[in-house]
């Protein structure tokens, strides 16, 4: 299926041949598979053959007219039917999902003895081959190989803000910042791993079928249903990591109600269920601990929680740039809010109550923050007057 197959030669989708090849496809009765690791790996591959599908059309004509054109849009039954009934099974959408196909549930490890780290991880399925959609994904799954450590902290700093309990507080959301700071450095990798240039050659593939230039009239699943269906397309959007920081510092609540946020919420409904009730559960328990109250409360908590706010700002400030380098769009409103965070967090403390490390952090975070906030606002204001048309993008 790939454009480029492991042995160099040109895939079924490089030669437009792969929706005709599809045809020869039978339509497989799924109903009786109950093993869950076949379900989430028949999931995979048929959420990989229905992006293929749909999407084959419009990377032809990328290629050739850096136009998208239309996409196809009815999925013939012998892959809407299984497709729908293994969705079904394990509760999730028929669509290619960031978790349970394109990233979290691709990749084997090559030595099972050693760890899931840069070097010992293959891909399962790619759309395009190219070494850089491997380096996409694998940077994904090593980064998010940090999330135990990440959940385990995130629990016990809830836990110490319900009973007040601060050193506690302090021990945990320390184990927080250091968890999100080895996250943050593996993400740095990914500038090596995948090249900016290479990100349009298979990014047409992971693209959606709802709000969608090329899918105005959604999909038609044949055999399923006779309404179209729309759906968003894979994207980090739906990791985690970082919605679990927002919401345990209690960010989320502060997202300015407008047409990214509201975006970034239908992107919760693309997650696992587990990942979407335990975010939930933060966003709640955070709530009810009074986190940043708590950490408010006394100026060395108040450091670390300003510590962990800037892991997240970090996170964002590259994810920015990522933004600007391997495709333009705006993601200003998430970094806007982080920042302004930060600068009324550092404005609270009382610096005489700090010792003497935790002052040059704060004294450190606040002006970085307030600098990058001046220098976002000039960006987002170029960006805007260069690019009318960024939704094409
Ligand atoms: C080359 C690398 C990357 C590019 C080009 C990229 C691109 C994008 C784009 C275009 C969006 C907007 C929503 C959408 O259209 O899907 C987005 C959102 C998002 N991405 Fe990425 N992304 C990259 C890497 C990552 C990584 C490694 C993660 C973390 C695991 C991540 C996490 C997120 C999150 C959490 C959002 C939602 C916006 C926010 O909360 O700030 N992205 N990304």
């Amino acid at each position: 299926m790939p454009l480029t197959l492991k042995d160099g030669s040109p895939g079924l989708l490089a030669q437009g041949k792969f929706g005709e090849a599809c045809k020869a496809l039978p339509q497989y009765d799924l109903s009786g598979v109950e093993d869950s690791e076949l379900l989430s790996a028949l999931y995979r591959d048929y959420t990989f053959v229905a992006s293929a599908y749909l999407l084959e059309p419009c990377d032809i004509l990328y290629r050739k007219t850096g136009d998208y054109g239309l996409g196809r849009d009815v999925l013939p039954k012998n892959i809407a039917v299984p497709l729908v009934q293994v969705a079904e099974k394990i509760g999730a959408k028929p669509f290619m999902e960031y978790a349970l196909s394109y990233a979290l549930y691709n990749y084997r490890r090559i030595d099972k003895s050693k760890g899931l780290v840069w070097g010992n991880l293959e891909l399962i399925r790619p759309f395009s081959g190219d070494p850089s959609e491997l380096g996409f994904i694998i940077s994904h799954v090593t980064m998010v190989s940090h999330s135990g450590e990440l959940v385990k902290n995130t629990i016990r700093t809830l836990e110490a803000s319900s009973k007040h309990n601060r050193a506690q507080f302090n021990e945990a959301l320390s184990n927080v910042v250091m968890t999100y700071d080895k996250i943050n450095r593996e993400m740095d990798t990914m500038w090596a791993r995948s090249l900016p240039a290479d990100y349009l050659k298979f990014r047409t593939f992971i693209m959606g079928t709802k709000n969608q230039p090329m899918f105005p009239k959604g999909v038609l699943y044949e055999g399923v249903s006779d309404t179209p269906m729309f759906h968003r397309g894979e994207s980090g959007a739906n990791d985690s990591m970082v919605p679990m920081g927002d919401n345990l510092l209690q960010l989320t609540e502060r997202m300015p109600s407008n047409p990214l946020t509201a975006v970034l919420k239908d992107f919760r409904t693309y997650r696992p269920h587990n990942h979407a009730e335990f975010l939930e559960y933060v966003e709640d328990k955070a709530r009810q601990a009074k986190v940043r109250e708590f950490a408010e409360q006394e100026p060395n908590s108040a450091a670390i929680y300003l510590a962990a706010v800037d892991q997240i700002r970090d996170f964002r400030n590259r994810h920015w740039s990522f933004t600007k380098e391997y495709i333009i769009k705006y993601t200003k409103h998430p970094l806007a809010t982080v920042l302004s965070t930060m600068e009324e967090v550092g404005a609270k403390i009382d610096e005489t109550q700090l010792t003497k490390e935790n002052k040059t952090l704060v004294d450190t975070l606040t002006r970085r923050a307030e600098a990058q906030n001046r220098v976002l606002a000039r960006e987002v204001a170029l960006l805007r007057n260069e690019i009318k048309d960024q939704d094409k993008v």
